[in-house]
């Protein structure tokens, strides 16, 4: 790999070009979903997912024992059902990260085609696994790690358990990768304008409604005044797509669905507020939902059926889901915007080993530099 910059020291003083190209792993990272649409399978994912203690802050033995009396018993009946009037062959989410690891992986091997790069789909629970991938990484000898979580909004309950998992690793390992996590992109401009893009597309083929509905899976209102910053970060994507749509403060706002438990969770709730919609007649309702970078079940099933028969059933009229990005081509755009310069950051340090780049100098610099020489 030579160095682009012709004045650069690198060219002559670098040490012979590598011969092999450095092995980079992207880890695309959702949450996880079942295994199949079935009480059991419902059962083995919620087992898993509920056992986290970022998600559910209730004391251990007072959790354990709600979680196996009352929890696993009960629910996954339901929510499998509800999980197979979504189910294609596949579910939605793994479908759709599966689709989106195949797009990312075109994209960055054409455009850093001096890396040797492996995208992975990593699930925090159910299958595939992050763990999993990083043995699968480790066992290949990829030394350099880039983690996408695709959680646009960063919260201690979706994002940080990628991090936990990571940590756990870490301790039983003697060679260690270089390890760069993307925390969040709740206000990167490419996201902004994907999802702008998105709506103004379902505006072009379907009418604009009279209000817009940004609705965000929610947490729990004590997780938030705890510091969870993810009810800003969600006000902040709101807010960012509006100034790019250039509505006024009557046609949209934001809401928090899916509530669990028995908690007051942050407001306004979705559900209450498209009722309250629907008790106004309003004659249309449009609803998005930034936080999902993937349909599924909180989209397909909660928004585009259960929240449409609220809507309508308390006089509401027309009601449209705009649907989650998914592997649409703006949104692979916005993963490489987000992924690009830390791969150019990995290929530029393969191109110069260790060396400084002194290409790179200021202006000042050089000018020191020139006036110095003998
Ligand atoms: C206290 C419970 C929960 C918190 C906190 C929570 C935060 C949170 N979740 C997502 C994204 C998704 N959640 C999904 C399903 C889901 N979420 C919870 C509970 C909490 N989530 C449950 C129990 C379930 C399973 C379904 C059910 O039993 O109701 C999904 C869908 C997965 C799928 O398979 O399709 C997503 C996605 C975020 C982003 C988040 C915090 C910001
Ligand atoms: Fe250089
Ligand atoms: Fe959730």
């Amino acid at each position: 790999m030579t160095c682009v910059n012709e004045s650069c020291y690198c060219r002559e003083k670098s040490p012979a070009a590598p011969t092999e190209r450095t092995k980079v792993a992207i880890f695309l990272a959702n949450l996880g979903t079942p295994t199949a649409p079935t009480a059991a399978a419902v059962r083995t994912y919620l087992r898993e997912f509920l056992s986290d203690t970022r998600v559910i802050e209730v004391p251990r033995l007072i959790w354990f024992f709600i979680l196996r009396l009352f929890i696993l018993p009960l629910r996954p009946k339901r929510v499998a059902k509800a999980y197979a009037s979504i189910w294609t062959n596949e579910s939605p989410m793994r479908e759709t990260l599966l689709a989106q690891v195949a797009a990312v992986q075109a994209r960055v091997s054409a455009s850093h085609p001096q890396l040797d790069i492996t995208v992975l789909p990593a699930m925090s629970y159910g299958e595939p696994s992050m763990r999993d991938a990083m043995a699968q990484c480790h066992a290949q000898g990829i030394d350099q790690w880039l983690v996408l979580p695709l959680f646009p909004q960063y919260s201690a309950t979706s994002t940080a358990p990628l991090y936990d998992q990571i940590a756990r690793w870490i301790p039983q390992q003697r060679r260690l990768p270089s390890l760069q996590i993307i925390r969040d992109y709740h206000a990167h401009p490419r996201y902004i304008r994907a999802l702008a893009e998105s709506i103004k597309a379902h505006w072009a083929a379907h009418g604009q409604a009279e209000k817009l509905l940004f609705s965000f899976h929610g947490i729990p209102q004590p997780y938030a005044d705890k510091g969870d910053p993810y009810p800003e970060h969600c006000r902040a994507t709101a807010a960012a797509v509006v100034r790019e749509l250039g509505l006024h403060d009557e046609q949209w706002c934001v809401s928090f669905q899916s509530r669990f438990g028995l908690q007051e969770w942050v407001k306004p709730y979705t559900d209450a507020t498209l009722e309250a919609w629907g008790k106004l007649k309003l004659a249309s309702v449009d609803v998005v939902c930034p936080a999902f970078s993937a349909d599924c079940l909180e989209t397909l099933e909660e928004i585009a059926e259960e929240n449409r028969e609220i809507f309508q059933h308390a006089g509401g009229g027309r009601y449209a889901y705009i649907g989650a990005l998914n592997d649409h081509a703006l949104h692979i755009d916005m993963m490489d915007a987000l992924l690009s310069p830390r791969l150019s950051a990995i290929a530029s340090e393969q191109a110069h080993g260790t060396l400084t780049h002194i290409g790179e100098q200021t202006s000042a610099q050089a000018a020191l530099l020139s006036s110095q020489a003998p």
